[in-house]
């Protein structure tokens, strides 16, 4: 198969760029911030997870990177810069063949992605004629190519297949063969896994890093399930509120948790054995509510080392290794948690 078309993004500068990256939802009874200056970078090649409890804003990040937020009642602030190009900017047609063509998706449900009254084969062709322009033929070729690449057994029968007529984890492969149809350079994945059961999950997950690594693709992969992202991820970022507390290494940062809502979530489980299928712990507290978050540090009402301080503004970033970053006040230089205060007593 031959890999996706040469980048206009020069070697070395990111395919994926965001600036204070924020999404307003209006239109409820009270405006809703889903994503609050989300800063992401991502190259040729590289894959980050993004990691969080239900409602903190993931899937509505990769929304807003593919522009396929409802534009009446969501407002997206900053700057999204993908393959060179200004998002916001693309007109209708340079948003068509953005979306597949630059960027692609996949999601829990194929159902999202395929029409149920249509061949899958048809679909996947159909998506190559639109987008390249070539014959049906060419079309039909490319989706059996594809196939094979995914390895969809019996790949000729099986593009006559309406998609209810496939197994979850064979719909899934042909989601994928779909996502890769016009040569995309990025790939935002949306729990493509959680549905399935842990053998087929892992087949996916495999063949996922495997295609990755063969394309060049730039992967965003959201996941609640830390297991998955410490398979899969170079890169993770931790979001809670809307925002991403902790960023960097995906092995650093699950070694050496430097927020307190990462340590929530990864030192929950007595065993620290983080298998696929660990899905995040419950933390003690309320999920927050994005119509009253509360000053400063949002995590700061259900965390144990929270001190006045945490309310004063949103802390900034700051180094916790070579390789990884995190909001979180206890890393200013001369800031003491409780517990080390006490210890020291
Ligand atoms: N169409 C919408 N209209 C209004 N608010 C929305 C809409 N979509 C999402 N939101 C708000 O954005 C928040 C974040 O949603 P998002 O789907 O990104 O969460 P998530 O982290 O992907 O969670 P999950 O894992 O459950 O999908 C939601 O809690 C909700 O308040």
């Amino acid at each position: 198969m031959s890999s996706p078309s040469s980048s206009p993004v020069p070697t070395g500068q990111p395919l994926v760029e965001t600036k204070d990256l924020t999404v307003d939802f209006t239109g409820g009874a009270r405006p809703v911030r889903a994503v609050a200056g989300v800063d992401l970078t991502l190259g040729a090649g590289e894959l980050v997870a993004l990691l969080g409890e239900s409602g903190s804003g993931k899937s509505v990040t990769l929304r807003a990177l593919m522009r396929l937020l409802p534009e009446r009642r969501a407002t997206t602030g900053g700057s999204i810069r993908v393959d060179g190009r200004d998002v916001a900017a693309l007109g209708r047609k340079e948003l068509a063949r953005f979306r597949g063509g630059t960027v692609a998706m996949i999601f829990q449900e194929p159902g999202l992605a395929f029409d149920p009254v249509y061949r899958v084969g048809d679909q996947i062709a159909e998506a190559v004629m639109r987008h390249e322009g070539v014959s049906r033929r060419s079309g039909r070729a490319r989706a059996l190519e594809l196939f094979e690449r995914v390895r969809i057994p019996s790949a000729a029968t099986r593009l006559d297949n309406y998609p209810h007529e496939m197994s979850g984890g064979m719909r899934q492969r042909a989601m994928i063969a779909l996502a890769l149809a016009c040569r995309p350079k990025v790939l935002l994945a949306d729990e493509p896994t959680t549905a399935l059961d842990a053998t087929v999950q892992i087949q996916i997950l495999l063949l996922l890093r495997e295609l990755q690594r063969e394309f060049g693709l730039a992967v965003i992969f959201v996941t609640h399930d830390i297991g998955v992202a410490t398979e899969v991820a170079d890169r993770i970022a931790v979001m809670y509120a809307g925002r991403i507390v902790e960023r960097g290494d995906c092995r650093d940062v699950i070694r050496a948790p430097a927020h307190p809502y990462t340590r929530g979530l990864l030192f929950s489980r007595a065993d620290h054995a983080f298998t696929k299928g660990t899905r995040l712990r419950t933390i003690p507290g309320s999920p927050p509510d994005l119509t009253a978050l509360p000053p400063g540090c949002a995590f700061a009402p259900r965390c144990a080392e929270a001190m006045p301080a945490c309310s004063a503004g949103v802390p900034e970033e700051i180094a916790a290794s070579e390789t990884h970053v995190a909001r979180c006040i206890l890393l200013r230089p001369g800031v003491q948690s409780r517990t080390d205060a006490t210890a020291a007593a």
